[in-house]
């Protein structure tokens, strides 16, 4: 359980990232934030694993207070959150496989790992985790081989490997067109389900929010302006969290219209 308890976090230059935040995740759920850009999205999620640090308040993850933690129970903390970028953040002059193998680094430690000295077990692992996602054959391939999409599952597979019980994605298909977008949110969504994850995931595009959150958490400002399961969401929903009518360039689009307009990524 993820617990936010009246967090705030002001920036060194004073501005106020997150402002008064209460609110409890439930292991397992599927959460996606929403908000304009600059509403405090990627501030919340990155004091998760402490990206960054709120400045009042109190986090608790698993029955403790993230923000009183010091170094070495720091490490602890990131080796039990994943987290999955907008860039991909993967190594691409390194393999497919030792990219995902990345994610035992808290588990088997760094000199181990930089000496691509992992038990059997860890490439097992790495191994199942490249299957889940559909990119097993890729696996001894340089990464700089790959497709964005490719990219991203290599990412999905790391975050797996570290058998996290959290994992956070900041826009995780903010860079991928909208069938392979559809594809990667499919596949993140049922691969978290699957392992019993707490995942909370910040996405722009409202119809992608509608279609894969369990529930949906909006920001403004900093602020906590709508929490409530996806049932209870609609379009004025958005139109309360947004402050304005929802636009096109809101939506990423019905994923069959996009498959045949466009020529979907090879994934
Ligand atoms: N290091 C920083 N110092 C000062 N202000 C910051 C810093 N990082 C973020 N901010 C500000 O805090 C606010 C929230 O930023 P954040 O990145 O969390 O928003 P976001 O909702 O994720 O937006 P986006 O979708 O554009 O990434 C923004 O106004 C941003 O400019």
């Amino acid at each position: 359980m993820i617990e936010f308890k009246n967090v705030s976090l002001v920036y060194p230059n004073g501005h106020e990232g997150l402002k008064n935040i209460d609110l409890t995740i439930n292991r397992g759920e599927f959460v996606v934030i929403v908000g304009m850009s600059g509403a405090g999205k990627s501030t919340l999620i990155r004091s998760i694993n402490r990206m960054v640090t709120p400045t009042s308040g109190e986090l608790i993850v698993d029955n403790e207070d993230i923000l009183k933690l010091k170094e070495r129970n720091l490490r602890k903390l990131r080796t039990n959150v994943g987290m999955i970028f907008q860039s991909y953040n993967i190594v691409k002059r390194i393999s497919v496989l030792r990219n995902v193998l990345a994610g035992r680094l808290g588990h088997t430690g760094t000199l181990r790992s930089l000496l691509g000295m992992f038990p059997q077990s860890d490439l097992k692992l790495a191994m199942s985790n490249l299957e889940r996602v559909g990119i097993e054959e890729k696996a001894y391939i340089r990464a700089s081989n790959l497709s964005g999409g490719q990219q991203q599952r290599v990412s999905i597979a790391r975050a797996l490997t570290q058998q996290p019980k959290v994992i956070l994605a900041d826009e995780p298909v903010a860079s991928l067109d909208p069938p392979t977008s559809h594809k990667v949110m499919k596949d993140l969504k049922r691969v978290s389900k699957e392992d019993g994850l707490t995942t909370i995931v910040n996405l722009h595009f409202i119809d992608m929010a509608m279609e894969y959150a369990d529930r949906i958490i909006g920001l403004r400002n900093g602020e906590l302006v709508f929490d409530g399961p996806i049932e209870e969401v609609t379009e004025l929903t958005f139109e309360e969290i947004y402050g304005r009518p929802i636009k096109e360039d809101d939506l990423i689009g019905n994923e069959e219209k996009m498959d045949e307009e466009t020529q979907p990524e090879q994934i």
